[in-house]
C-alpha cells in the first residue's frame, strides 16, 4: 500500500458525506446504496463512522461531473480516468468526482459498477495512495469484482490501518 507524501489523514473520526448530484445512468436509490456500501468497505476496519447530510458542507463531497470541473484535473470522456478523490484535508480535500461520461452502473459488467469505483476513491479520500498488489482495491486499475461477495485485500486493510487502526467494536 502507499499513502500519500505527508500522511494526510483525517483527524476525528466521525466523518460527513454529501451526494451533490445524481447520474442518470442509475437510479438514485442504486447510487445511494452504491455510495454507502462503499463507505462501509472502510469502517468496517476502521474507527471511522460516515454521516450523511443533505445540506451544507460536508468532509466528504461527492458528485458526477463531466470534463472541466472547477479543479485542475479534468476529465477525459468515456473510458479512461473514471474518478478522481482528494487526499484528507480541508476545502476540496475528501470529495470524489465521479466522471460522467462513463456509464456507471448498480452490478452489470455492461459499465463501470459504482460501488467498486467508489470503493477505491474513497480510499483516496481517506489518505491511500495507490498499492501495486494487483489483487488491492487500491490498485490503479478497475476491476469489476462483484459487490455482494467483494472483500478488502490485506493490502488494503494494512495500508488504512497504518492511519486510523482497526475497527474497536469488532
Ligand atoms: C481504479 C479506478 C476506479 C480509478 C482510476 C482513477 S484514480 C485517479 N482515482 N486513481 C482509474 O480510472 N484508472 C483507470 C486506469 C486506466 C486503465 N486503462 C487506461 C487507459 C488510459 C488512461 C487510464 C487508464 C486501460 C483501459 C481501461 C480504461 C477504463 C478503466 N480505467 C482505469 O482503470
Ligand atoms: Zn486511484
Amino acid at each position: 500500500f502507499s499513502t500519500f507524501g505527508r500522511n494526510p489523514k483525517w483527524e476525528g473520526k466521525s466523518l460527513t458525506f454529501r451526494i451533490e448530484n445524481y447520474t442518470p445512468d442509475m437510479s438514485p436509490s442504486e447510487v445511494d446504496e452504491s455510495i454507502e456500501k462503499a463507505l462501509q468497505v472502510w469502517a468496517k476496519v476502521t474507527p471511522l463512522r460516515f454521516t450523511r447530510i443533505y445540506s451544507g458542507t460536508a468532509d466528504i463531497r461527492i458528485s458526477f461531473v463531466s470534463g472541466s470541473h472547477g479543479d485542475f484535473y479534468p476529465f477525459d470522456g468515456p473510458g479512461r480516468i473514471l474518478a478522481h478523490a482528494f487526499a484528507p484535508g480541508p476545502g476540496m480535500g475528501g470529495d470524489a468526482h465521479f466522471d460522467e461520461d462513463e456509464n456507471f452502473t448498480y452490478r452489470s459488467s455492461r459499465g463501470f459498477v459504482l460501488f467498486m469505483v467508489a470503493a477505491h476513491e474513497f480510499g483516496h479520500s481517506l489518505g491511500l495512495d495507490h498499492s501495486e498488489d494487483p489483487s488491492a482495491l487500491m490498485y490503479p486499475t478497475y476491476s469489476n469484482k462483484n459487490p455482494d461477495t467483494f472483500v478488502l485485500s490485506q493490502d488494503d486493510v494494512n495500508g488504512i490501518q497504518s492511519l486510523y487502526g482497526p475497527n474497536p467494536d469488532k
